[in-house]
């Protein structure tokens, strides 16, 4: 089966968020992410009417300022917002682990309302040794069996060690690579070597470190195909 590839969408305004995802599908991507956090908060209500038409494919993020996002309202707002994306019901609606654990009442309301979550877990500054990062799947395990956690590759052996945790994530849907230079390896080989449902990959411009664009993603595993 073909890899997958889910291109990320960092919006400028509410327009540009079906006008990105229709030239990343055009370009091959399975699904897309769309960033809500790169929207003001004033402009997420229209946003999630303008995503409603391709939620079946997508992933919904809403990151805060201090997990690497850009949501420029507090956090109260924040998890406000998580409540009425998740009401959506997307293809995927992407908490933090933290979050989750912060907020009970969030983490009830998206079990009761069926809502698929992805919960996520980002490390910028490194990868942890691999029982630490044993230690947090086992937290989100709790709250999902799609599992997303993301760290910043300093050499290509933290990108490998990353990679080896697939063979314990067992039941899960995983979704494990790091970001970097040295992390570029394990984006591309976390649906091949290790069982990822899809990648992450731009469009364009990069949202995170070291991600590849969508036809570059795409170019790597049309060639892996024919191997
Ligand atoms: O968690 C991730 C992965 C990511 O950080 C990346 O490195 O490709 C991009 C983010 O938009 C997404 O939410």
């Amino acid at each position: 089966m073909a890899a997958k590839i889910c291109a990320s969408i960092a919006p400028d305004d509410v327009q540009s968020i079906t006008k990105q995802a229709g030239l990343a599908f055009e370009l091959g991507a399975d699904y897309v992410e769309i960033r809500f956090d790169f929207l003001r908060p004033e402009q997420l209500q229209a946003a999630i009417e303008s995503a409603k038409g391709i939620k079946n494919r997508a992933i919904f993020t809403l990151r805060s300022k201090d997990q690497g996002g850009k949501f420029a309202g507090g956090e109260q707002d924040r998890i406000k917002w998580l409540y009425r994306l998740a009401e959506q019901k997307p293809m995927l609606l992407d908490v933090e682990l933290d979050t989750l654990e912060q907020n009970d009442e969030l983490a009830d309301f998206l079990e009761g309302q069926k809502t698929p979550v992805l919960v996520s877990w980002h490390d910028f500054q490194k990868t942890p040794p691999n029982d630490q990062i044993a230690d947090i799947l086992s937290e989100m395990r709790i709250y999902s069996n799609y599992v997303k956690i993301v760290t910043a590759a300093n050499n290509v052996e933290d990108s490998l060690r990353l990679l080896e945790m697939y063979e314990t994530a067992i039941g899960l849907n995983p979704i494990f690579f790091a970001m970097g230079e040295a992390g570029v390896i394990s984006r591309v080989l976390c649906t091949v070597i290790g069982n990822a449902p899809f990648t992450y990959a731009s469009i364009e411009k990069a949202v995170a470190p070291g991600q590849l664009t969508v036809k570059q993603m795409k170019k790597l595993y049309d060639r892996m195909k024919m191997l």
